[in-house]
């Protein structure tokens, strides 16, 4: 801390200090004044130093003098204790010229917020960086802009890349509007709904009992992709708006080797991650697009939705959720058996009884 410190001190009149800093010699101040200013700088250079460690890296290195559109909240985290949420942040940055989303990491002590410019970024910064924030009870934010150079922070404000995940197929607008508004009336006219967590599912349809027009989806993609077996079994899902699917892995043993999804009525992000590295891509399935997932995808990530009511993009901007409609095709294994070449992942040797393997996250 001493070392950092004194790096501190030579670093700081410039853009690591604040207004209240700066006046911080100046006889006006109090001394109770005084302390509550060296508390604060304590609290954030804490902050600092915690990212420090996390990223094994100097935060001089990480953060930038110079302005960036990036700006990194450094002591505001997603969920958990003290953690916020998607809402409460868009809520405290929306209002500021050129803001274009955020994007909250995971199981990390910091969050991004993307703005048009690095102008309207410091018009943010300025506002909130060192001070208590009303919409965040009370809590003091300290804000650094993210350096561009710096690719292990930028890889996470961007990670939304699908040629990071061998094995994940998707196609947008692979349903017309008319088919989707055909479906969508059949399956809203359904009565078998069972509750699962906060969504409404339909297990297990055999396909033959399903409407005519899902042959014609069933065609096409056998056009697209012959190598996929015949599929047989369709289970719909209604995702009301704010809700979404836990972290998890179609069980390995009880179904085939490709999982199909369609996306109707509304799109959504869906979260992958790689069970042995934990690396996460963020991929949006838009609404009427199709997604396969095989392979590397299939056997070795886990799949979730965030149960929330926006998602943020690609770009940064914010998405409203509206309710979604999920329809997820697959072939049965009669004899349970898999042999994929993930065995230490795999539930080959596990006597369950649902359809998926929970990995335990939240
Ligand atoms: O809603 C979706 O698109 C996917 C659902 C899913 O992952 C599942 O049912 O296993
Ligand atoms: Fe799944």
């Amino acid at each position: 801390m001493t070392k950092n410190n004194l790096e501190y001190q030579v670093f700081t009149p410039s853009l690591y200090s604040s207004k209240e800093e700066n006046n911080h010699n100046s006889s006006s101040i109090t001394r109770n004044e005084s302390r509550k200013l060296k508390r604060i700088q304590l609290k954030k250079l804490q902050a600092y130093e915690v990212i420090e460690k996390i990223e094994n890296a100097p935060w001089k290195k990480i953060f930038s003098l110079e302005h960036t559109q990036y700006l990194c909240l450094t002591n505001v985290c997603f969920g958990g204790i003290g953690g916020v949420t998607t809402e409460q942040l868009s809520n405290i940055f929306k209002s500021f010229n050129g803001y274009l989303g955020l994007k909250l990491t995971h199981g990390k002590p910091y969050s991004f917020i993307i703005f048009n410019t690095p102008y309207d970024a410091f018009h943010a910064r300025e506002a909130l960086h060192e001070k208590s924030c009303d919409a965040l009870n009370g809590k003091i934010m300290f804000i650094e802009y993210v350096n561009l150079n710096y690719q292990n922070f930028i890889k996470q404000i961007k990670n939304s890349d699908k040629r990071d995940i061998p094995g994940l197929i998707l196609m947008e607008e692979f349903i017309t509007i008319e088919q989707e508004k055909e479906i969508l009336q059949v399956i809203y006219s359904t009565k078998s709904w069972i509750p699962v967590q906060d969504r409404m599912v339909v297990f297990g349809i055999k396909l033959a009992e399903f409407p005519f027009y899902m042959n014609s989806l069933l065609e096409k993609l056998r056009n697209l992709f012959p190598s996929i077996p015949k599929l047989e079994q369709l289970t719909i899902q209604i995702y009301p708006i704010g809700t979404g699917i836990p972290p998890h892995m179609d069980s390995h043993s009880s179904f085939g080797p490709s999982v199909i999804a369609f996306s109707l009525e509304s799109s959504v992000i869906m979260e992958f991650k790689n069970i042995k590295t934990n690396k996460v891509v963020n991929i949006d399935l838009p609404r009427r697009s199709l997604m396969i997932i095989k392979d590397e995808t299939r056997y070795a990530w886990s799949h979730a939705i965030r149960a929330r009511k926006s998602d943020t993009l690609e770009n940064g901007q914010i998405r409203d959720r509206g309710q979604r409609i999920s329809l997820t095709l697959r072939t049965v294994n009669p004899d349970r058996i898999c042999k994929c070449s993930w065995p230490e992942l795999c539930d080959r040797n596990v006597n369950h009884f649902g359809s998926n393997i929970e990995t335990g996250e939240s």
